[in-house]
């Protein structure tokens, strides 16, 4: 077979590993491979590079991703998609591999509906993919977000003040919950967990007489204006308050070991996927075992998190 692969929307550690990997395995499965450069751009306009064993050496550890990404709206169009499925036809391509979030999944259904061979796998910090518990950055974004908490504590407690943090995500609290349990978060604000401004303030005002050192809220992107918020804090409950936003500095850096497994795993498995003729699914991990679920299914179904929810109420 002759199969591309493409890297869309917002980069993730370990999207590199996971290129090698469908590299590696789909040469060594004797088929040809293609990178498409900048996601569904360089598809509209043609831009594919052949890829060799040796043209994705030392990708393992690097962050962001090789084949270069983007956000293009117009790819929801179909006469759009038409160009795409244009492309790879006249390119011999058979089947195409789309390495991105929730977004670029509705670009592969549309495809796969179009009738061109295409599965996905999950690359995001954001973890917001049904059909997974991880995808490929989330851990990595974690742990430099949990770096960060722990710096921000040290300064924090130093001052006996509150300080909040805000996380990217989108519409996924998931890195501001994982990463508010591991850094011992009083309030971890999230779409799926609102605020309750009255409870914050009057809790910190407890938590500022009962003479506690520092607080921290880790909010997830979009919610309000953080610098407002602690502003907001400072005056009403008496415990001076600073915000900080992580903003890029958590979608970099180099991939950690489990994100080059996921990915590797995961690029390795859509391979061998292809050549048993499956389309219109996208690869997830589930109880550390590698699945397949359909793209239709997948796309509009949040995660529920009730559980780790509760749990931070009783770590608070
Ligand atoms: N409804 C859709 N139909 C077709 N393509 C889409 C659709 N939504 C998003 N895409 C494509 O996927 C790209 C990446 O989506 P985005 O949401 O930005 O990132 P991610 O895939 O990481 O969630 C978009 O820029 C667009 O090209
Ligand atoms: O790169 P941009 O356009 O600034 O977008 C920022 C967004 O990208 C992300 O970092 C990753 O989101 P996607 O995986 O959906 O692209 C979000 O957490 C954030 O809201
Ligand atoms: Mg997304």
């Amino acid at each position: 077979m002759k199969i591309a692969v493409l890297t869309s929307g917002g980069d993730a550690p370990g999207m590199n590993a996971a290129i090698r990997a469908i590299v590696r395995t789909g040469i060594a499965e004797g088929h040809e491979m293609f990178g498409i450069m900048d996601g569904y751009r360089g598809l509209l306009e043609d831009r594919f590079i052949p890829l060799a064993a040796k043209d994705v050496s030392g990708m393992l550890s690097i962050g962001g991703t090789k084949l270069g990404t983007a956000r293009v709206s117009e790819f929801k169009e179909v006469p759009v998609q038409m160009v795409a499925i244009d492309n790879l036809r006249n390119r011999g391509i058979d089947a195409l591999i789309v390495i991105g979030g929730d977004g670029s999944y509705r670009g592969a259904q549309a495809l796969h509906e179009l009738e061109f061979q295409t599965i996905a796998i999950p690359g995001t910090i954001d973890n917001d993919v049904y059909g997974t518990d991880y995808t490929i950055g989330f851990h990595t974004a974690l742990n430099t977000i949990v770096e960060a908490i722990d710096k921000l504590r040290d300064t924090s407690s130093s001052h006996r003040r509150c300080s909040i943090i805000e996380v990217m995500g989108r519409t996924s609290g998931d890195l501001a919950l994982y990463a508010g349990i591991c850094g011992g978060a009083e309030f971890i604000i999230t779409p799926e967990n609102p605020i309750n401004k009255d409870k914050l303030i009057s809790t910190l005002k407890k938590h500022n007489e009962e003479g506690r050192r520092h607080a921290i809220i880790v909010v997830t992107e979009q919610q309000f204006d953080v610098h407002k918020l602690a502003a907001e804090i400072s005056i009403k409950s008496g415990f001076s308050s600073r915000a900080t936003v992580l903003g890029y500095i958590q979608r970099g850096g180099t991939p950690i070991a489990e994100d080059r497994i996921l990915a590797s795993r995961m690029g390795a498995f859509a391979v061998e996927m292809l050549a048993k003729g499956v389309s219109g699914q996208c690869v997830g991990i589930k109880d550390d075992k590698l699945v397949t679920s359909p793209l239709s299914d997948i796309i509009n179904h949040p995660k529920e998190r009730v559980e780790l929810y509760d749990l931070i109420k009783k770590l608070r």
